[in-house]
């Protein structure tokens, strides 16, 4: 696979809280990482471990203490969530978080494709063709999204709204993309579904993608790289051949160590 430039660097990237007072605790402590542009990146940890802390920081959510980030080469430490979400995308565990339950598909998807760019005042709305882009788009996700492109988000069914989710993260390439359990609140079989498709579009489209996931199979399945996180840091960091050799009961005993 050709890595190429860093699509996301931390540096001693850092997370205190309830400073100065007896709460006081690291929960990111002086992470550095460096991830190039088409790495697909999976992260494990046990509850607490600071999985979230890593996303949200990244995300912009959360302020480091000190360190930096970079997102594609530019310093995105002081830049906020709204700012980050241009060169950003994330999806969350819980379908509902995505996208707007009130508006419908093709609404949401139209709103995906403006992401970062400036609010026009006047939009031609939903064209014939805009509408049969749409309809191609949605049906490459395979699960009836695409007969349902007037209906309201809210009425979808968890699949249909985590896979219009993904569509809408893809729609402005991110430069890197962070999946928060993007497929752990799916039954199994939707799951799995919508996991390949996940794979199979950051490999065509050569993205820099994190996912965090507690199903062990699938961290090991997909991806060239695993991070296992404990107590704030990087307490492991498999690539490409290291990773493809990593088993089941590997995984097991790192989490029986830490
Ligand atoms: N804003 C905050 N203020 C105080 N403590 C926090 C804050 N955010 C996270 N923590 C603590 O930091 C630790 C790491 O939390 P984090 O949510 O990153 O873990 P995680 O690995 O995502 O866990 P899980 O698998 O349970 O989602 C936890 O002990 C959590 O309680």
């Amino acid at each position: 696979m050709a890595i190429e430039k860093a699509s996301l660097r931390l540096q001693e990237a850092t997370v205190i809280v309830n400073q100065g007072t007896a709460e006081e605790r690291i929960i990111l402590d002086h992470v550095s990482l460096t991830v190039h542009q088409g790495e697909f990146v999976t992260v494990l940890g046990s509850n607490g471990a600071g999985k979230s802390t890593l996303f949200n920081v990244i995300a912009g959510t959360l302020p480091l203490t000190s360190g930096h980030i970079y997102l594609g080469g530019q310093e995105v430490t002081h830049l906020n969530e709204i700012e980050r979400t241009k060169i950003l995308a994330r999806i969350f565990q819980d379908p509902k978080l995505g996208t707007a339950p009130r508006m419908t598909v093709a609404e949401n998807l139209l709103l995906a494709q403006r992401r970062g760019k400036k609010r026009r005042l006047r939009d031609r709305g939903l064209t014939e063709a805009k509408r049969q882009t749409l309809r191609e788009l949605t049906k490459t996700m395979g699960n009836g999204l695409s007969d349902r492109l007037d209906v309201a988000t809210g009425a979808l069914s968890g699949g249909q709204r985590q896979a219009l989710s993904f569509l809408m993260a893809t729609q402005v390439r991110p430069e890197v993309m962070l999946l928060d359990e993007h497929t752990a609140a799916l039954d199994p079989k939707t799951s799995a579904q919508l996991m390949a498709l996940t794979d199979e579009h950051i490999r065509r489209e050569h993205l820099t993608a994190l996912m965090i996931t507690h199903n062990l199979a699938d961290a090991l399945e997909y991806g060239n790289r695993l991070l296992v996180l404990a107590n704030g840091q990087i307490a492991q960091d498999f690539k490409d051949s290291d990773k493809a050799n990593l088993s089941v009961a590997d995984l097991l005993a790192y989490f029986e160590r830490y």
